[in-house]
């Protein structure tokens, strides 16, 4: 589950104007929320907060059960972020390693066995589309692929915690349907997504609650 009690975020310590502002709301396990609003309103960076890159400068945070603070010990920070699958804006995949390896990254990352990852990872690319494209260099793909890519390695570990900004811009409609159906699913089974958007066809499809944000403040939290 996620709760954000009087969350404020500041990009520099001593910026007078918070990029997020006493943002308060709470998503139980397995919840599903849009996160809407203009652009600039503050979407990615609290996406940035929920996969713990950054620490609310003020107000408390919890996640997946523990307690995200200014003092949380690095390891702990580290550990938790290993259990949400994030789908980057721009996708971040290491250019030069392989589609598999990119994918297998947060499974390599728990220790988990070679065996266990070859297969999970060609299972999950098999499903986006790219079981036929597992050698193939990351910085080869094209635009629609490297989405896939992300998204792929944003689920295979299973994790607790689905966050994703924009997930759908590279993607065919039918991509982006199937997209859907499967973070419904995976949230049915008990795993949270948060999925920031401004495609209202995509959200008229999933009609889900939203939490929504204006100038850094939410003006609807989802309940
Ligand atoms: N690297 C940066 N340095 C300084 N200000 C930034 C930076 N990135 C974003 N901002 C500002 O922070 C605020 C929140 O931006 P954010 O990217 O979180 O909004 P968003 O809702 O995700 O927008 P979009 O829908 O366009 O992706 C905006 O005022 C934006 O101009």
């Amino acid at each position: 589950m996620i709760r954000l009690t009087n969350v404020s975020w500041r990009r520099e310590r001593k910026a007078s104007t918070p990029v997020l502002s006493n943002l308060s709301f709470e998503v139980p396990q397995g919840g599903f929320r849009w996160l809407l609003g203009p652009s600039g309103a503050g979407k990615t960076s609290l996406l940035s907060l929920l996969h713990v890159e950054s620490l609310p400068s003020d107000g408390t945070l919890c996640l997946l059960d523990k307690d995200v603070t200014a003092h949380t010990h690095r390891s702990v920070l580290v550990r938790l972020r290993q259990r949400i699958g994030m789908v980057h804006q721009d996708f971040r995949l290491m250019p030069d390693l392989s589609v598999a390896d990119n994918v297998a990254l947060p499974m390599r990352l728990q220790h988990r066995p070679e065996d266990e990852i070859t297969d999970e990872v060609q299972s999950i690319l098999k499903w986006v589309g790219l079981g036929d494209q597992l050698g193939v260099r990351a910085s080869r793909l094209s635009g629609g692929e490297q989405q896939r890519t992300a998204i792929a390695r944003a689920i295979v570990h299973r994790p607790g915690l689905i966050l994703a900004d924009e997930p759908t811009n590279a993607l065919e409609e039918p991509q982006a349907h199937k997209l859907l159906d499967m973070f419904s699913e995976l949230s049915s089974m008990g795993t949270t997504v948060i999925v920031a958007t401004h495609n209202e066809a995509l959200v008229r499809r999933l009609p889900r609650p939203a939490l929504v944000l204006e100038r850094g403040r939410l003006v609807q939290d989802g309940a």
